[in-house]
Order: structure tokens, then sequence, then C-alpha cells
């Protein structure tokens, strides 16, 4: 690695590292100007009247946003020297510079987005382009006809340091990277940050996957998926950006404090548009219920089993009846008739279609009219279209409409499914037994809609329901974080909002913690509706030291056999102490662990088994150490979150305490769930973790 403390070049314009720098002030001067232009653009001429040019200027405002120049974010964290001219479809303007002082032919610098000079001549190329793909992917034995991989450090927006790998020169060997190394070993505090610097190769692939096809992505603790997800979505933004732009992505994560952690990393990719959500939030602003009621772990499971979705399919179309009376419709003097047994034959056909319940219920009218419309020829009339539609709205023609083809709505259906019993008997007959039946029903059945105590798996019921009445539109992508927790009907929901779209699934099995936790992907990505998904693994670890996941992988034979153990890329072993204490002195050994921990530099994570927080917080009260909570943002003056057990998946924090693994797995309903959400509280830490316990381990983690 080159340093400004390398011995001085005799002439500074030779001075790589000098020349570097100057290509960053231009770059900065060149984005300000792209910035300037923008700013300057006067659109009262072009748009026609104010909607038009609302909607011009609120993305002209945004086009400013993303032409920001933040002065601690590198413009460019890497150059890459071609040794032959780049294809002029490879990227936009990448064409034609000549070498400036690289070994190859065209010199290219990446970075978080394009920037061009005066002539429109590229200065910095878009991480995205297909050009940038190399900086990820080429290696010694495929340098993908790349004479020179650069890096760069930084210091606050200030290039401090290069790194260099001829990667088509023999004579070099392959080395691993210092900067990269430095990335990954960073103390963490405040948000998740981007990686665009250090994608790994295998991480690239995911991201730059094809829109057409979902992946599905299994990964130990640390391997980078949800950073994965989220770089995925930018590229896939740059790659179809019109499509998208119509059609809408969203990012789907477990929690509220988890899409906090994470809500800044977009953005700083200057993707502003991208929605975030939980799968709870989904539905509940679907169903347009308020959710203030609970399930027994049990009742829940079998709301998310995939044959509710038989059961509310049935219940749909339950008030469906055949016509018992003929329609007659009456138009001037004349009447027209058709009799119950041909409407019975247009019910039946549409039932036999696979058209949602809302669309058949609209078409009936339709059908009804062309049969009236058949007769009216017959003898002899010339009826339009125009006739056709108003025979459709004939109050005779509605009538039987509204007789044998009710309209339906949702919540009430649910409602209704949910307290009477024989009405569900009717419709999970085969399909649920009696005492499952007795499972769903409230036991004090509430008089409407509003007033129900609503649950979460009760939200997505009434979103399923909502589906078969009228299709839900689909997004153009979905990312779907920590899927392992999803029940089947939860696949279903998130399932039908990329129905047309495709989706990035990501998990870890061994981090399901729910009673309807995914077993297999398979399985899972069937409940999603793209059963043929590919399915990756990734096992190189970013986050967990090698102590620490050697330590936490004890538990997988216990919690997922078969599932291969994460690796740590981490050059630190970390810090891996375990301590027994007298219960009387628990607390006193957390606040003494958590002082210690603070004495080093970056976040503290102190995490329990969510029963045990309130008296730990008053613990660390006496102790006078203040503590946040999950999603508030750490910084360099606020260090230390007290974390309940069950918020902890998806977080991390440089050094972790956890506090008495048994409370933890003792808080679950099951031992198996218990170790899993142990699993996930062991695998927080970034650099040191200090467990500390008054009762026994759980002999699974004792055992070497
Ligand atoms: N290529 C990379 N370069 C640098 N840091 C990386 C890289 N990939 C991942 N990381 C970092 O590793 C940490 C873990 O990543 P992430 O949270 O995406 O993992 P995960 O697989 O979703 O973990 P979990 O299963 O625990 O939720 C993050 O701090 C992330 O920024």
């Amino acid at each position: 690695m080159s340093t400004p403390a390398d011995p001085p070049a005799a002439d500074p314009a030779a001075d790589p590292l000098e020349r570097e720098r100057a290509h960053l002030a231009q770059s900065r001067t060149a984005l300000r100007a792209m910035r300037a232009d923008v700013e300057a653009l006067d659109i009262s001429d072009v748009t026609a009247n104010w909607v038009n040019a609302e909607v011009l200027q609120s993305q002209i405002d945004d086009r400013i946003k993303a032409l920001a120049d933040l002065s601690d974010t590198p413009l460019f964290f890497g150059r890459l020297d071609y040794l032959h001219a780049v294809g002029a479809d490879q990227a936009e303007g990448a064409e034609g510079e000549s070498p400036a002082d690289g070994v190859g032919y065209q010199t290219l610098h990446i970075g978080r987005r394009h920037v061009h000079d005066a002539d429109g001549d590229p200065m910095v190329i878009d991480w995205r382009a297909p050009v940038s793909q190399p900086f990820y992917r080429a290696s010694k034995t495929d340098p993908l006809d790349v004479a020179l991989r650069r890096r760069f450090g930084y210091d606050r927006g200030e290039i401090t340091a290069y790194e260099d790998e001829h990667l088509s020169d023999p004579a070099e060997a392959a080395k691993s990277s210092k900067l990269l190394q430095q990335e990954i070993e960073k103390p963490r505090v405040g948000p998740m940050r981007d990686i665009v610097a250090t994608i790994q190769p295998e991480q690239d692939e995911i991201v730059r996957q094809d829109i057409g096809g979902t992946i599905c992505v299994q990964g130990a603790p640390g391997t980078g998926k949800t950073a994965v997800g989220l770089h995925r979505v930018a590229y896939l933004l740059y790659a179809h950006r019109d499509r998208l732009a119509r059609t809408g992505t969203l990012v789907i994560g477990p929690n509220d404090s988890f899409l906090r952690y994470i809500e800044q990393v977009l953005p700083a990719l200057g993707e502003l548009e991208v929605r975030q959500s939980t799968v709870g939030g989904l539905v509940e602003k679907a169903a347009g219920v308020e959710l203030r009621g609970t399930d027994s772990a049990t009742t829940a499971a079998l709301k998310g089993d995939a044959r509710m979705a038989e059961v509310l399919r049935r219940a749909v179309r339950s008030g469906v009846t055949m016509p018992a009376e003929p329609v007659v419709v009456v138009r001037g003097s004349r009447r027209w008739r058709i009799p119950a047994y041909e409407l019975e034959e247009l019910v039946r056909e549409l039932l036999a279609r696979d058209i949602r319940y809302g669309a058949a219920r609209d078409a009936l009218p339709q059908r009804i009219a062309h049969a009236v419309l058949v007769r009216m020829e017959q003898a002899g009339e010339a009826p339009d279209d125009r006739v056709q539609d108003a025979v459709a709205r004939n109050a005779a023609v509605k009538a039987a409409v509204k007789a044998c083809w009710p309209a339906v709505d949702p919540a009430k259906l649910v409602l209704r499914l949910l307290s009477d019993a024989d009405f569900l008997a009717e419709q999970a007959a085969g399909v649920l037994t009696p005492e499952e039946q007795k499972l769903l029903l409230w036991e004090k059945p509430p008089r409407s809609v509003k007033s129900a105590k609503w649950s979460a798996a009760d939200a997505v019921l009434i979103d399923e329901a909502t589906d078969l009445v009228q299709r839900t539109p689909s997004l153009g992508h979905v990312v779907l974080d920590e899927a392992q927790d999803l029940s089947p009907m939860q696949y279903r929901a998130v399932g039908r909002r990329c129905t047309t779209g495709s989706a990035t699934v990501l998990g870890d099995i061994a981090q399901g913690t729910t009673p309807w936790a995914t077993a297999s992907w398979n399985e899972a990505l069937t409940h999603l509706g793209k059963p043929d998904s590919q399915v990756e693994e990734l096992t190189q670890g970013f986050r967990v030291p090698r102590q620490v996941i050697a330590y936490a992988s004890r538990l997988l034979p216990a919690i997922a056999p078969g599932l291969t153990e994460a690796t740590s890329i981490r050059e630190s072993e970390g810090d891996l102490t375990i301590e027994r204490v007298a219960p009387g002195d628990l607390d006193d050994a957390l606040a003494l662990a958590c002082l210690t921990a603070l004495e080093k530099e970056g976040s503290i994570g102190l995490i329990a088994a969510d029963a045990r927080l309130p008296l730990i917080a008053k613990a660390l009260a006496a102790a006078g150490l203040p503590h946040l909570t999950p999603g508030e943002e750490t910084t360099a003056d606020s260090r230390l979150t007290l974390v309940p057990a069950s918020l902890a998946k998806g977080l991390e924090y440089d050094y972790v305490v956890l506090d008495d693994p048994s409370a933890i797995v003792d808080g679950e309903p099951d031992e198996r769930t218990g170790l899993r959400r142990l699993y996930v509280c062991l695998t927080r830490a970034v650099s040191g973790l200090a467990v500390i316990h008054a009762a026994a381990l759980p002999e699974q983690l004792a055992a070497a």
C-alpha cells in the first residue's frame, strides 16, 4: 500500500497519489457543475400546466439531491485500467479515455454515481455500470482484461492511500487487500453503511442477477445478506430505472428498529424512492384494520398455515348461488327473458374460470346483457354496444347479479369465519380438523369489524381475502429480508405483491424463531409463488470474529443440522469471554462489562431476555450508565444500547455483552426456538462478546 509517507516523487505531477487527488478535485468540480446545471433549469416554458410543473420540479429536486457532493463520502473508491478499449455498449460515456498514468489503455474511476465533465466525458463511472463489474469480479486467475485494479483509502473524503493489483502481470502474486480488510474491521457506530467499495465476488453475483428471476439467499449470520439485498435494489434501479419507476420497489424487514437501522443505505447510494416496510405494516394498511389483538402461538401458526388459503377461497365463493328465477328485461314495449338454466350456465362458467371474484362479478351483468342481445338480434333488431351497456345496468339484471353473486367485504368475511362456527365448519370441511376449527374461533365474537381485536395473523387473512376479490397490484421487485420467520400465509402476502415482478429472498434457517419458521427454502418459494427460483448460499462472514462464530456454531447441530458453518474473514480472532457469577452479582457484572466495553471504540449492545429488561435497565441507571433502545442511532457520545433478545435480529454492535443465555432460551415457547434465539444474540458481535451468566449455560453451548 502506498501512503503520503512514501518518499516524495521528484515531480509532483508524476506522483500517483497527487494525480489521484487532482482527479478527485476535478471530479468534485464537475459534480458541482452538473448540479448547478440542474438547478438552473427553467421549466416555465416546457410545462403546460401546474400538475406537470409540480411533477417535473419534484423530479428535478430529487436529481439535485442525488447530485449532492457529500464531503465525507468518497466520490470514487476504485479505479480500473483496462488492457483494451472498452466497448461503447458497456457504459454510458465510458469509451475513448486515454491512459492517464496507468499501465493499461483505458482508465476508469469507479464511484457511487456517474460524474462527467463539461464535454460529457466521464470522470467517475457508476459502480453499477457493466464496465465497473470487473472491479468486483476480476482476479489473478480471471483478470477480465483488467491490467490494474486500484483501491483507495480515504479519511473524511480525502484520499490517503491506494493499493494496486496488477491482475494481468504474471510476475505479481495474488494478494489480499489491506484496504478491504481495514474497511471490514472498522468499528461500527451509527446506522448500517453501504459496502459499494468492497462488495465481494460471490455477493456481486447476487447483486447483479438479472431482474427476471427470483433469487433466494441462505446465509449464516453476518455474511452480508442485508447488505447484498439493499445493493441489489440499487443495482436494479440503475439497470431498469424506467420500468421500476413505474412499478415500484419494496424492501421488507422484520421490525421497525431494523428498518431504522438500514434506512440510510439506499439514500447514500442515491436511491431515495425505495419503500421499506414490515410484512405486518403492509397487510395492516391493505386490510384497513387496526391491530390490537394477539394470538396464542398455536392459533397464530394455524392462521399462518397455507390451508387457510383454501378455506378463504371457499368462503369468498360461498355466497354464490344458482339463479332460480329467470331475468326479464323490459325495453320499450318488449320484454326479454333469460331463463334460469341459462343464467346458471353463465354463473358456472365464471366459477370455473381462474379470475378474481370481483372481476367475475363485474363480468356477469355483461354476460347476461350479451344473452339478451343475442335474443334481440334473433328477433331482427340491431343493438350496438351502448344497448349492451344499458342492459347490463338494467335494474333486473343488477338484482339478479346481487342475488346470485353477492359483493364480498373481505374484513367482514374473515370476521364471520372467525365468529360463526357453522360457517367455518362449512368452509373448512375436509381442510381443518374440528379441533383446529375451535382454535380459530373467537371466544367472544366482536360486533363489528371496527370493534374486533384483529391480530397480525388476522390481517394476513383479510389480505388474502382481499386478493381473492380483487387482484393486488404487483411491484417490480421486492427484497424480503429475514424471510425465515414468515408463515406460509405471509409468504403468499409478499408473493402477491410481486406476481409480475421478481423477488430477492434473504434468510437463515438457523435464525428462524417463529413457531411457523421456514423449514425449507423450496417450500417457502412455493408459497411465495416462485417455486423454481434459484437458491444460493453465502458462507463468508464479515461481521462475527472467528472465535465468536465458532462458539455460536456449537448450537447449529441442535437448531439447523445440515447448514454450513460460516467462516470469518475478520482478521482478529475476536475477544470472547464467558464469565459465571453468583446470582446476586449478575447485574453488577453486567454493568462492569459495559463499562469495560465503553473504554473501547465502537457501539455496545447489551442483549438480554425480554423479561429481564426492566431489571437490567434499573441496574444500568444505578450504575450511572445511560442507554439507548434498538433503532435509536448510536453516536460517539451515546454508544450503549439495551437490546431485548426479540429485537436483536439483523442488528450488530462492536461489543456485545450477553446476559444469561439460559434466560434467553427459557424466554421462548420451546427449546429449539430458544436456542435459535440465542444463536441470533450470540452472532451480533463485530469485535468482542462477553457472556455473563449466573444460571448454568445450555448444554449445547457448554459442550466443547
Ligand atoms: N463486502 C463487504 N465489505 C465490507 N463489509 C461487509 C461486506 N459484506 C457485509 N459486510 C458487513 O458485514 C456486516 C453484516 O452484514 P449484514 O448485516 O448484511 O449480514 P446478514 O447476513 O444480513 O446478517 P444477519 O443474518 O445477522 O442478519 C455488516 O456490517 C455489513 O456492512
